[in-house]
């Protein structure tokens, strides 16, 4: 594995990939592995602040079309990334790696408040940050929320932890002869119209120069394999 080329970023994981196996919740042994993922690309040295979705309990759009206005199922979506980020908080202080999750609701009985300050703060003593309660606003996503703590905490880099190794010519579940680009800058990202992640997380990112790499979770190592510049993603920058 190569040196890595960041310094400091933020792991945006799917939700989704949380529950493994089943088709809802949290699979324990799939968040071992993320956990044990995360820890080895923190021992290169690098800084990471982690977002995760929360698509595998509730997404705002899916609960909203069940009768449930949108602003509270957006709600019910971030409440479910905060459990997202309790199960993986506990699973990296298993396993000896130092965790605070911070969220953007005000929930002292469950976990302390986010804060750039007290990001900052934990990535400095060695710690992983795991931002919780994306945005605290309805109508955006995770993606969103990954791409805005990276601009606040001076993170190099968007890792997007995905369930496709890539950004693709078309959705490669459902276009067999979709293509992989190796490189987009965020102006074509937003122009194809891509759905591997809004509109509003690559113009932040655009806003803000910050280059985003897709890339699958499911290839163990890869996130330290990113870290060091290498292995099968899409980089989104420039
Ligand atoms: N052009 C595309 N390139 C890659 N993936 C795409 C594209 N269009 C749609 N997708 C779909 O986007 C999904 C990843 O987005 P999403 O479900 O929001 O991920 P996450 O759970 O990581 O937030 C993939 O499952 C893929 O099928
Ligand atoms: O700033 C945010 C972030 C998330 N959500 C809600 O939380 C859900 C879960 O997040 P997301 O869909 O991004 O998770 P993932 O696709 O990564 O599982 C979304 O569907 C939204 O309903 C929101 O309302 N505002």
């Amino acid at each position: 594995m190569g040196e890595p080329i960041y310094r400091r970023v933020v792991v945006k994981l799917s939700g989704e990939y949380f529950a493994g196996p089943q088709s809802y919740g949290i699979d324990q042994s799939t968040i071992d592995r993320v956990a044990g993922d995360l820890i080895a690309a923190r021992g290169l040295g690098v800084e990471i602040a982690v977002v995760v979705g929360g698509g595998n309990i509730f997404r705002g759009v899916e609960v909203s079309a069940r009768g449930v206005s949108r602003p509270t199922g957006d709600t019910m979506g971030m409440l479910a990334t905060v459990m997202n980020c309790l199960a993986l908080g506990e699973a990296l202080q298993r396993h000896g790696q130092k965790a605070r999750t911070l969220s953007s609701f005000v929930m002292p009985q469950v976990c302390e408040l986010y804060t750039r300050a007290a990001a900052q703060q934990t990535l400095g003593e060695g710690g992983i940050a795991l931002l919780a309660g994306g945005t605290g606003n309805p109508f955006f996503t995770t993606d969103t929320t990954a791409v805005l703590r990276a601009a606040e905490i001076g993170a190099d880099a968007v890792l997007k932890a995905t369930n496709v190794d890539g950004v693709y010519s078309a959705d490669p579940k459902r276009d067999p002869k979709a293509t992989r680009f190796e490189r987009l800058t965020h102006s074509e990202a937003l122009a194809g119209g891509y759905k591997v992640m809004d509109a509003t997380a690559f113009a932040l990112a655009r806003e803000t120069s910050l280059p985003i790499i897709v890339f699958s979770i499911a290839e163990p190592g890869s996130i330290g394999t990113v870290l060091g510049g290498a292995g099968r993603a899409t980089v989104v920058a420039g």
